[in-house]
């Protein structure tokens, strides 16, 4: 949207590492007929040398062809993508048709990648804002209301068809809406009672459970245009509290930060026309506080389903765990000592991001990252930022992510008796209240190769229904058998 965000791997790392981040993934957009593997390149020499910590890349695919095909192949044989983002809105920029998302996604499937989208109606975006623009609406408001609900909602729809037809994954990210998550939850379920488990991952933002639209607030221009992005904030003040319930029944699986940042300056680009509004807003610092407020301080759900929600469930999705999003021998040292008792305020005068402005302002925020280690090094000690530029290394993300390719909804675990072991282990399996969750163990083993990505042994391998928690439980003596629902994400072993 002619505009370049302000934060760049230096700060934008910086900054995750600040709020508690260890590894961010961000996006390689090429423009429509742009190479993917120079969009890939171009990502990579501008990380190199900046980022902090460790990360990798998804890639945009913004039209189709034979040749961006070969690109996608050649990427995740040779680059470690295993990823793809479409978009179905910015029409005439990155947006896409269903017969490009049809075969995008068919593309993914043969690949073992993970297709991921934009989900919301170009075309109706389009015309509506023709018919606002026209009807001399071109504010700020106008951007929401071009782009309502129901248009989020039917891409989500028509994502999940697609990628029903096609039988490849679905990946929705930054879901913003009630009605779009809803579509995707029961989609998630059609899945889970045709075949027992589904390929449907839905991914909210920091943005999305920590505000919301309120038309009373956002009088100022500035203002509003600072709260721009796509899809948009809603105005129903419930929509925080929904996602974040989605976000603890394991109806959604993720949070990201979409970060997306644009100064004042930048954001003015679009006085007198909304559409030219940079779309983005930020969210990689403050994403941990901001939904560890709204929803363990909260009591929506427990620490573990935090850890799910912003770590462990990504890392499984894009095929990084247990490297990423496990604390255990062999894992990555990228670890974070979160406390509870300390409080901060979120405000753009003290926040380590390029941008001159937060969407959180003056946010009580009671939980901060105390330590933070990236690769060992610590880059948090008692609250204070330490990072080194360039410390952080490209992550490749391989194909064929077992989580996703090959998962199981339900696990049994087959115990012995009440010994102090499983009862630990029962604590950690049950949910708090209405809550459905997976249980994720990091035993301390070496890693071992599958043939598909790592796991430890000894460790819960994802593809299998059933596993032992030590020799012992194998005594056909002694046995007794609990069931555990075990969707995707959850509960983390003993940590907390
Ligand atoms: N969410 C947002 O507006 N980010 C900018 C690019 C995109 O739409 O994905
Ligand atoms: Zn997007």
């Amino acid at each position: 949207m002619g505009a370049v965000s302000v934060d760049d791997f230096y700060q934008g790392t910086k900054a995750a590492i600040a709020g508690g981040t260890t590894m961010i993934i961000d996006f390689a957009l090429p423009s429509k007929g742009e190479s993917l593997l120079d969009a890939y390149h171009k990502w990579r020499t501008r990380a190199t040398n900046k980022v902090c910590c460790d990360y990798a890349l998804h890639i945009g695919v913004t039209s189709w062809s034979d040749e961006v095909k070969r690109e996608m192949e050649e990427l995740c044989k040779l680059h470690g993508v295993n990823s793809f983002k479409m978009f179905m809105a910015y029409k005439g920029v990155f947006m896409v048709t269903d017969s490009e998302l049809y075969n995008s996604f068919e593309a993914c499937k043969e690949l073992g990648a993970i297709p991921m989208v934009h989900a919301e109606n170009g075309d109706i975006v389009f015309e509506n804002s023709k018919r606002l623009l026209k009807s001399g609406i071109n504010g700020p408001d106008g951007h929401a209301l071009s782009r309502p609900e129901e248009v989020e909602a039917e891409a989500v729809n028509r994502a999940c068809t697609l990628s029903n037809q096609v039988g490849s994954p679905l990946y929705v990210v930054h879901v913003m809406s009630k009605a779009a998550a809803e579509v995707l939850a029961k989609h998630r379920a059609k899945q889970i009672k045709q075949n027992g488990n589904t390929k449907i991952y839905g991914e909210t933002l920091a943005a999305a459970v920590g505000t919301h639209w309120d038309e009373n607030k956002l009088t100022c221009w500035h203002d509003a245009a600072a709260h721009v992005l796509s899809p948009p904030l809603r105005a129903d003040p419930d929509t925080p509290n929904f996602l974040l319930n989605m976000l603890a029944s394991d109806k959604l699986q993720t949070t990201g930060s979409d970060n997306a940042t644009f100064n004042k300056d930048q954001k003015s680009l679009g006085k007198g026309d909304f559409t030219k509004i940079p779309n983005g807003v930020n969210g990689v610092e403050d994403r941990m506080s901001v939904i560890w407020e709204k929803g363990v301080v909260s009591e929506l759900f427990d620490p573990c389903r935090f850890v799910a929600i912003t770590s462990a469930n990504a890392a499984k999705i894009f095929n990084i765990f247990p490297r990423k999003g496990c604390i255990d021998v062999g894992s990555d040292a990228d670890i974070v000592v979160w406390n509870p008792k300390g409080k901060r305020i979120i405000s753009a005068k003290t926040h380590h991001q390029a941008v001159d402005y937060n969407i959180f302002e003056g946010m009580e925020c009671h939980g901060i990252p105390e330590y933070v280690l990236v690769g060992g090094r610590v880059c948090v000690d008692e609250g204070q930022l330490k990072v080194v530029q360039g410390h952080g290394k490209y992550v490749p993300t391989p194909t064929h992510s077992e989580f996703v390719y090959n998962n199981e909804k339900v696990s049994e675990i087959e115990v012995i008796d009440e010994s102090k072991e499983i009862k630990a282990l029962k604590l950690q399996i049950s949910p708090p209240s209405s809550v459905t969750s997976d249980v994720s163990t990091c035993t301390k083993s070496p890693m071992i190769h599958t043939g598909k990505g790592m796991r430890m042994e000894g460790q819960r391998d994802l593809q299998s229904s059933t596993f032992s928690i030590s020799s012992e439980f194998n005594d056909p003596v002694k046995k007794s058998s609990i069931r555990v629902r075990n969707p995707p994400g959850g509960q983390s072993l003993g940590f907390w």
